[in-house]
């Protein structure tokens, strides 16, 4: 009986898959017909697997993925995490703006976590969410103090994630305060499928014991936008669709009446999105 199961590591032409309906994990080896044709599951596939005899199984079939990042490669991604913080380190808003550009480039739903709120003061914070609490969900967070960790357990709960983000702004901490322990849950199937292998490239989804998967390799560490199209740019800030331009196909940069400019000066779009989006503009022409 064929049944479906979700690709949580591969290596070497053997798939660890978690059975969807019972959470049992099995080590499955692929059906000969995905060599010859050149296909691989990768990390987040859906699956369809036979079971054979204890935890083995064999894969039968790779479902349609909804979605799928390049670095790390995985599949049908529910949302990105982007973790930051704005002391120790401060990280300027045009790095968060990058990310979610890259986000906004793959199709994949943005989270926003600011983390490290325990060294905020309340202004700091409203200022933060003044800029982006209208476009995407805000989760105000102290791994430390374990503020906002509750309401972070319901965001990862049931989805395939990844998370994003400087070094240092607490994404292990994070995961660690909403499921203690998590890296180290990767269990004695999966070390038998190591065993005498180079892991460190190997990515694999860690699962939540409230439920839900985890990239353990975070996403966009390049944060290379060179492969955004300079045209497609703007659409990847979804304030600036609420405001009219006298050219539809306005770029925002020196063309007259244009309406982003004059959100900008009116105070109705942030100044530094706009300076975000202004220098990425460049940047992107100069690199065609
Ligand atoms: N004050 C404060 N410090 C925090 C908080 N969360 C994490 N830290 C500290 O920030 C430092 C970096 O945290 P990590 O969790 O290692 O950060 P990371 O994003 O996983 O870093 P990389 O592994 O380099 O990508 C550690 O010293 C943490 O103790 C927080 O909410 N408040
Ligand atoms: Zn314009």
């Amino acid at each position: 009986m064929r049944k479906k199961g979700l690709v949580l590591k591969f290596m070497s032409n053997m798939a660890l898959v978690e059975d969807i309906e019972t959470g049992k994990v099995f080590i499955c080896k692929l059906r000969g017909k995905f060599k010859e044709q050149g296909i691989r599951p990768i990390v987040g596939d859906f699956v369809e697997y036979r079971h054979i005899v204890g935890n083995e199984g064999i894969v039968e079939n790779i479902l349609n993925r909804k979605n799928e990042l390049k670095r790390p490669r995985v599949a049908n991604i529910d949302q990105v995490v982007i973790v930051t913080s704005l002391k120790r380190p401060e990280v300027p808003l045009k790095i968060l703006d990058r990310y979610l550009v890259l986000v906004e480039n793959v199709k994949i739903p943005a989270v926003i976590v600011l983390n490290k709120c325990d060294l905020l003061s309340r202004e700091e914070i409203d200022v933060f969410l003044s800029i982006y609490s209208k476009m995407y969900p805000v989760f105000l967070v102290s791994a430390k103090n374990r503020m906002g960790i509750d309401k972070l357990v319901e965001v990862f709960k049931d989805k395939v994630s990844t998370m994003a983000g400087m070094s240092g702004v607490g994404k292990s901490s994070i995961l660690n305060a909403i499921n203690p322990g998590l890296s180290l849950k990767v269990g004695e199937i999966s070390k038998k499928l190591d065993r005498g292998k180079h892991t460190t490239t190997v990515i694999e989804l860690l699962k939540f014991d409230f439920g839900g998967w985890i990239a353990d390799t975070p996403g966009f560490a390049s944060l290379d936008i060179s492969e955004v199209e300079s045209e497609e740019l703007k659409n990847y800030f979804p304030e600036f669709s609420n405001f009219l331009c006298l050219y539809p196909d306005c770029n925002h940069i020196h063309e007259p009446e244009c309406g982003i400019k004059r959100a900008v000066e009116d105070g109705l779009i942030a100044k530094s999105r706009y300076e975000s989006y202004f220098e990425m503009f460049h940047e992107l022409l100069e690199g065609n």
